[in-house]
């Protein structure tokens, strides 16, 4: 049966990285096995900002970010291939040619299909690195272009996948030869062939869509942690790890910001009883978490999601009217518009309440829109906290000595917004 693995930027984030990675690969001699990955390290913040500099006016800004860009692949060609570096030196320096041609033609379109022209080259770049590496260490590798494999829609940026199409191409593949499929995460293509992208941390989605087309038997997903917590464990000094939990307990814990797995990562991996696996690439022997289809251990233990930097806004009519329908209508109308979501809405007779992200690209004109037509109260500098599971005397341990600026609590999930100054660096889990 196919596995499906898949691989993040820090796991690949230099030739070291991509040794190790190597060597992890080599324990796992089972085919099929289609791989994918996402792109080098930082590698997509620093498209993004090459991005900016080839719509400026800044030449030479432009120039040293490509040139960085050039310089970082081919020093990691470089160190992983020595003398034997040439024919994958070239692949990656046709790639950084077409990047930069592909700039001059897309610089006046607008800005997400330009975005997706130019992003996309991170994970062509990754992906043409590590193939060629595991097939130097003796891995017979087909390296695949996931923009033949996975159709989307024109939504650039944010694209959504065409299923059926995506189907009949994955289905298509013929992987019985024993060869390892490597693959990139993160992008895929229109019909028409214009590259798209997923959404950022869209890797972990890539696999499973090809896990779901596959009928994969099980999907992995390499972190650098050894699974999924009941917490962030860099900012919760006491998290547990879940050794198992259920597809919808994983896709609360997700959407609520659980970031170590992309949102949309699980809901196709359940309707196929498609189990993921989240498991550490620095530390093999650890058996990491499953996400699968019994609920029975969900809620056992309280979870915790931290949202930083976080704005609210409370939104009132100007005309002394509600807060009635037409007008949440509207106003949630123009969050979509923004391409921003609210991690709270709360809403009174005369008031709605929103925590969003403070990504000032989206929120600043979304506010201008607000302004022009209500009356706007805005807090910057919050944390969104939200507990699954919790009992009431956690709840209050967590909230002393902190002001709640807006709150929700249903029968399983409870949310409370915090100044974030009155927040710690590291939280503990009050026992
Ligand atoms: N509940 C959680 N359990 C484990 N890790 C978490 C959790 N919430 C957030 N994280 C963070 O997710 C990170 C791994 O995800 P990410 O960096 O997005 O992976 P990658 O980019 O390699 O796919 C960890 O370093 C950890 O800090
Ligand atoms: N490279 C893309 C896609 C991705 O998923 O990356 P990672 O797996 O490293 O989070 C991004 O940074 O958004």
């Amino acid at each position: 049966m196919t596995q499906v693995f898949k691989f993040g930027g820090a796991s690949i984030k230099d030739a070291a990285a991509i040794r190790h990675l190597g060597r992890l690969l080599a324990h796992f001699p089972e085919r099929p096995l289609v791989v994918v990955i996402s792109a080098m390290g930082k590698t997509t913040n620093a498209l993004e900002a090459l991005l900016a500099a080839a719509r400026g006016d800044d030449r030479d800004d432009y120039r040293a970010r490509l040139e960085s860009l050039r310089g970082d692949h081919l020093a990691t060609v470089e160190a992983l291939f020595g003398s034997t570096a040439g024919p994958v030196t070239q692949r990656v320096e046709a790639l950084v040619s077409e990047l930069d041609r592909r700039h001059r033609a897309h610089a006046e379109r607008e800005r997400p299909f330009h975005y997706d022209q130019t992003v996309c080259f991170g994970e062509l770049l990754s992906t043409t690195i590590v193939g060629a590496w595991l097939d130097e260490v003796g891995m017979a590798t087909e390296w695949l272009d996931a923009r033949e494999l996975v159709v989307t829609d024109d939504d650039h940026q944010s694209a959504s996948v065409d299923w059926k199409t995506t189907a009949e191409r994955v289905r298509g593949l013929d992987l019985a030869d024993g060869r390892l499929r490597v693959t990139q995460g993160f992008i895929g293509a229109t019909p028409e062939g214009a590259s798209t992208t997923l959404g950022r941390e869209g890797s972990d989605y890539t696999a499973a869509i090809l896990a779901h087309c596959l009928e994969a038997e099980v999907v992995t997903v390499w972190k650098d942690v050894p699974g999924l917590f009941n917490a962030d464990p860099r900012r919760f000094d006491n998290a547990v790890q879940f050794d198992r939990i259920s597809f919808s307990e994983a896709i609360e814990l997700a959407w609520h910001g659980a970031t170590v797995i992309h949102p949309k990562t699980l809901a196709p991996l359940q309707q196929k009883a498609i189990p993921l696996t989240v498991r550490s690439f620095l530390t093999l022997e650890a058996p990491g978490s499953t996400i699968a289809g019994d609920a029975l251990h969900d809620g056992d233990v309280p979870a915790f999601m931290l949202c930083e930097e976080q704005t609210l806004l409370e939104i009132r009519p100007r005309d002394f009217a509600f807060m009635d329908e037409a007008r949440q209508h509207d106003i949630l109308g123009r969050l979509v518009t923004a391409g921003l979501h609210a991690g709270l809405i709360d809403a009174g007779a005369m008031r709605l309440s929103l925590c969003l992200d403070s990504h000032p690209a989206r929120l600043e004109p979304l506010v201008t829109s607000l302004c022009a037509d209500y009356s706007v109260a805005r807090l910057d500098g919050l944390t969104l906290l939200t507990v699954r599971h919790p009992d009431d005397d956690l709840l209050r341990a967590l909230g002393e000595g902190r002001e709640v600026l807006a709150e929700r609590r249903n029968a399983t999930t409870a949310q409370y917004l915090f100044h974030t100054r009155e927040c710690p660096a590291t939280w503990h889990i009050p026992e």
